[in-house]
């Protein structure tokens, strides 16, 4: 009956012995407050007084508070329980997915990334509370007050006992309708958590193709969607609670005639009578409470599902070298037989390669030729499908290491620009660069005369940047960091006008001094100032060489060079 995910929690096996005892308690304690209310009512009824009824009342009133006691300290010990477990699940699922890096939001898309590491943990959070009590409670109250009633009186507890197995029927039935409702709520929310997101970082083409009003429209319409799962999830969810109220009060009042003709009969006494009546509706409480919140559990489930599926991804991130690689004329790369294939079979296959020493690394191809690709695999954002890496003489199946990557720097063809300090956004990579270093960086960068100080801020919320000023950002980076001489651009200029382009390129060609560059470009100006240019074409390669090699006696190399021409 408990989510079989949740027992995995840490703590939770301690957990359950004391929540158990709580449970075994309150209903110890309900049972007095019943009985002890019975006997003083019994008793004016007997004509008695209330100085000689003061100590049942006291008793009952007893039992009042220590039932209240008990749901006030079970809602501390679970409130804390729930804060914590959500605490550490939502630290394990941020590390899980710094860990998976950008493919994971790419698979579940930015909004639901999002909307899965805030909301989804607050439900989540919900959803312990609620399961760990009102579970707990509704498995153990019911039988120890349906004693009770055995013992006062039996007729009575048979009734009991024939309708509390039909309402949970009807709860299970129910609850795998509601279940599928929810699933689609949880699903349509998802789908508006990445539509919403999408639409306002894409607002400004929106706006320049004149799609804004027609793109409002489809938002509506996804969160109209939305609104209507919701409501059909409530319905059914109001339709348990209808259900249990139905099936609860039917059985009180079925209890109630029987006791009322009996006693008329005087065929029972009126404590043991008054007691089962005011022990019948505390019989169905638990499952009544659990029902009241059950649309909130189901949402809770969806969510704890949605990060168990992020958490289940098999961590790729390998701890195969020891240190950081500084790359020296002496140093060696050799790649056999990699391939690197998504679902679709696209990527690259069957890459083989050497190369030593600084050398400048041309990848080239057409669009879809798996540039992207072969430069991701190598700068281990990848996993490769098959293949050995060798790096200076040792072998690996993937090169995803922490160690790996803090030997490189990276500029891609868009440079994320952080909500921050021009300081902050720069130095990242060196986080201990003194002042002088930053704005040397800036300088070779060709940012210096921007206007901007290392303060001021930058990015969404701060202060815009054009394309070409960002891609200087990234340079600023990378000339900052000098100990990692192992270079990975990918296509750093290609949606820049040409003229910023050539400017930028001035400033990136110092910056390939002394380092292993690798270069994915589909501009023709690059090629001949690279050692050696690799040329694919779906996915494999067509040829190594120099540009002036390749042109000569390359067909494939010939041929894109008219197409990039
Ligand atoms: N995440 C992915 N899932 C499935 N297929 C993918 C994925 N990423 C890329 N591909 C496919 O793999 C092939 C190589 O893509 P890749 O992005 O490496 O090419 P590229 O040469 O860099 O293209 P471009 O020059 O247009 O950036 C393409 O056919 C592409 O559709």
């Amino acid at each position: 009956m408990i989510d079989k995910s949740l027992l995995v929690l840490p703590g939770v096996r301690r957990l359950f012995p004391i929540l158990g005892v709580l449970a075994v308690f309150q209903a110890v304690v309900i049972i007095g407050q019943g009985l002890f209310l019975s006997a003083t009512l019994t008793g004016l009824w007997e004509r008695k007084t209330l100085t000689q009824l003061f100590y049942l009342l006291f008793c009952f009133l007893v039992c009042f508070i220590l039932r209240e006691v008990v749901s006030m300290i079970r809602q501390k010990i679970l409130d804390k329980f729930a804060y914590q477990s959500a605490q550490k699940i939502r630290e394990d699922l941020l590390k899980k997915i710094f860990d998976l890096g950008p493919s994971v939001v790419q698979e579940l898309g930015t909004g639901t990334t999002a909307a899965t590491v805030v909301s989804d943990i607050d439900l989540v959070e919900t959803y312990i509370k609620l399961v760990l009590s009102k579970v707990l409670n509704m498995m153990l109250i019911p039988i120890i007050i349906w004693v009770a009633v055995l013992v006062l009186d039996w007729q009575s507890s048979i009734i009991l006992l024939i309708t509390f197995p039909l309402a949970i029927i009807f709860m299970i039935l129910l609850g795998y309708t509601a279940q599928a409702r929810a699933n689609r709520q949880y699903e349509s929310y998802q789908l508006l958590s990445n539509h919403f997101l999408d639409s306002l970082r894409g607002i400004a083409t929106l706006k320049y193709f004149g799609k804004s009003k027609s793109y409002a429209n489809s938002i509506y319409k996804t969160s109209e969607e939305f609104r209507k799962a919701t409501m059909e999830t409530l319905r059914l969810a109001m339709l348990n609670n209808f259900a249990l109220d139905f099936f609860s009060t039917l059985s009180i009042a079925i209890i109630a005639l029987f006791l009322g003709l009996r006693l008329m009969g005087s065929n029972i006494l009126l404590f043991p009578a008054l007691a089962t009546l005011i022990l019948a509706p505390e019989y169905f409480l638990p499952l009544r409470e659990f029902s009241n919140d059950y649309h909130a559990t189901l949402n809770g489930k969806n969510a704890l599902v949605a990060i168990n599926k992020v958490m289940s991804n098999k961590n790729f991130l390998t701890h195969e070298f020891n240190e950081t690689i500084k790359w020296s004329q002496n140093s060696e790369l050799i790649l056999t037989d990699l391939s690197k294939t998504y679902d679709t079979n696209r990527g690259v296959k069957d890459i083989n390669f050497k190369l030593n020493g600084f050398q400048k690394i041309a990848i080239v191809g057409a669009s879809g030729s798996g540039k992207s690709t072969l430069l991701s695999t190598l700068s281990g954002f990848l996993t490769p499908s098959q293949g050995i890496v060798k790096i200076n003489g040792k072998e690996h199946l993937s090169l995803t290491d922490e160690n790996w990557r803090r030997s490189l720097s990276f500029i891609p063809q868009h440079t994320y620009i952080f909500s921050a300090t021009l300081r902050e956004n720069i130095k990242f990579y060196e986080p201990k660069a003194t002042d002088e270093e930053l704005m040397n960086a800036l300088k070779l960068a060709g940012l210096s005369d921007l206007g901007l100080n290392l303060d001021d801020f930058i990015g969404a919320g701060g202060r815009t940047l054009s394309g070409g000023q960002m891609q200087r950002i990234a340079l600023s980076r990378a000339f900052l960091s000098k100990e990692r001489n192992i270079l990975f651009l990918d296509e750093p200029t290609a949606h820049l006008d040409i003229e910023t382009e050539l400017e930028i390129k001035d400033n990136i060609l110092p910056l390939f001094e002394n380092k292993l560059v690798f270069l994915a470009t589909h501009r023709l100006h690059w090629l001949p100032q690279m050692d050696q240019i690799i040329l694919l074409e779906e996915g494999q390669i067509r040829g190594i060489g120099s540009h002036d090699e390749l042109k000569v006696n390359n067909f494939y190399y010939q041929k894109l060079l008219e197409e990039m021409s």
